[in-house]
């Protein structure tokens, strides 16, 4: 990992350390458009095509039913479940408060507005399964699209080399009630839960992270077709700020945690001395001697750097320019830095807090803008899969009272049926119109 000192960089240095999985030459663009063309034009012939191309399985059929999700499911020890129940109790918990009912408001006598949710009908979810397979996406996913009622619920995952998917993905299905799973992965399952094929219904939103294409695949989408995108979360991240109270051991472990997502994962360390940065060096290597995924992590940290601050302050302000997908606050004093957060998509207070908790089982999403989007996106929650409709109702006070005002507002834009549409309603006295 690369060190910089913070106050030898200037504003451009900043700017290019925080930007990532840039596509310069479009290569991804590219082959990602040709993949959405081919779902588009070919359906399910397609995706048989692509899972032979990218995940080196031939498919007979495209999706998993319940008998068959029962029979992989059985597989999954009693340990394994009672954690898989762990995290999705906390996770419903912490998810299930975000389901609230505003007040209406009376905004002036006979005037009253309001909003009521709606869930979103025909979602999809896409659980990534590429270098590792994360029922623990699945849960981050299902447990809000089912709390907020969702009716359709379409779940694509790639096909593992015995064209199924693994234990862990069936059993959580089956927690979720959700009785198909397609076994399509990458841009080719954004495609076809964008635009259907012949056995995948086309969806209103597709949420979940993934790989650089599939990351692309979504915002591709997003901008050519009608179905929406939950937000750009792409390759992990985590930000690390650490003063001389953090320990070594445990910072260490926190940037390996996710470097090991991927080779285009980063992980950075800002701390406020060289002498933290060493201490946690040292333990990086310690550490990666003992990984099964050092060589995935060692190529992340090829991409992932160090920054030394000369206090917090100014490591905060680097962060919040970073805009992390994690930020850990390896921090004494922590609680005099949140106040001073303004971008991050989910954030993991003082030294006994790892970022593990809440990838799994804290109660928080795991679902969160990378690339900087956390400077204007939030992570996935139930709102995420509702509207929020706004109503009005006018009682006749109402409309004399408000009557003039949008009347007046109207003829000031030139817009004459819409003063008249009020005018119309209004006692003769009180239309001056
Ligand atoms: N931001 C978040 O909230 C969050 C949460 C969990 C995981 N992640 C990230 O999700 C990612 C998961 O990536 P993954 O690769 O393991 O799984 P993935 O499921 O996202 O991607 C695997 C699919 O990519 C496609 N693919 C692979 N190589 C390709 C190629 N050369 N051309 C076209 N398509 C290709 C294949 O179809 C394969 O099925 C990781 O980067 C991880 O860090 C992010
Ligand atoms: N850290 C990932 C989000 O970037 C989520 C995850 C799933 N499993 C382990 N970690
Ligand atoms: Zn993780």
């Amino acid at each position: 990992m690369k060190t910089f000192n913070y106050s030898d960089l200037t504003k451009a240095d900043i700017a290019r350390l925080v930007q990532r999985n840039v596509d310069p030459a479009n290569e991804i663009r590219t082959l990602v458009e040709e993949v959405i063309e081919q779902v588009k034009q070919n359906g399910d012939s397609a995706l048989i095509d692509f899972a032979s191309k990218f995940d080196k399985v031939e498919l007979t059929k495209l999706y998993l039913d319940r008998a068959e999700l029962e029979q992989i499911a059985s597989a999954v020890t009693e340990d394994q479940q009672e954690a898989l129940q762990t995290a999705y109790a906390n996770i419903y918990k912490f998810h299930k408060t975000q389901l609230k009912t505003e007040d209406k408001v009376e905004t002036m006598p006979g005037v009253t507005c309001w909003r009521e949710l709606r869930a979103i009908e025909k979602v999809g979810l896409y659980i990534p399964g590429g270098t590792a397979v994360l029922p623990s996406t699945f849960l981050m996913l299902g447990i809000p699209a089912r709390i907020a009622g969702c009716s359709e619920i379409v779940v694509c995952s790639p096909p593992q080399k015995n064209g199924k998917v693994n234990a862990f993905i069936a059993y959580v299905a089956l927690m979720l009630g959700i009785d198909k799973v397609y076994l399509v992965g990458g841009s080719q399952a954004v495609a076809a839960m964008a635009y259907g094929t012949e056995t995948i219904s086309r969806v209103d939103k597709i949420f979940g992270p993934g790989n650089q294409f599939v990351t692309k695949a979504k915002t591709i989408i997003q901008s050519t077709t009608t179905t929406a995108i939950d937000m750009p979360a792409g390759p992990s991240e985590v930000l690390v700020i650490a003063d001389a109270s953090a320990q070594p051991a445990y910072v260490a472990a926190d940037l390996l945690a996710q470097a090991e997502h991927g080779i285009d994962s980063q992980s950075i360390l800002v701390c406020t001395s060289q002498d933290i940065a060493d201490k946690t060096l040292a333990e990086v290597e310690k550490q990666l001697s003992i990984l099964p995924r050092a060589e995935i992590a060692k190529q992340a940290l090829n991409n992932s750097y160090i920054i030394i601050t000369k206090d917090l302050d100014e490591a905060m302000d680097f962060s919040n320019e970073y805009a992390p997908e994690h930020l850990i606050l390896a921090t004494e004093n922590w609680e005099e830095l949140t106040p001073k957060i303004i971008n991050a998509g989910s954030v993991f207070l003082g030294n006994l807090t790892p970022e593990s908790a809440g990838d799994y089982a804290s109660g928080t999403n795991h679902t969160l803008p990378t690339s900087s989007y956390a400077r204007a996106y939030s992570g996935v929650s139930v709102d995420s899969f509702v509207k929020k409709i706004t109503f009005q109702y006018l009682t006749e006070e109402g409309i004399q009272n408000i009557g003039p005002a949008v009347g007046i507002l109207a003829e000031m834009e030139g817009l004459h049926a819409h003063r008249n549409a009020v005018s119309v309603r209004m006692r003769p006295d009180n239309n001056k119109f």
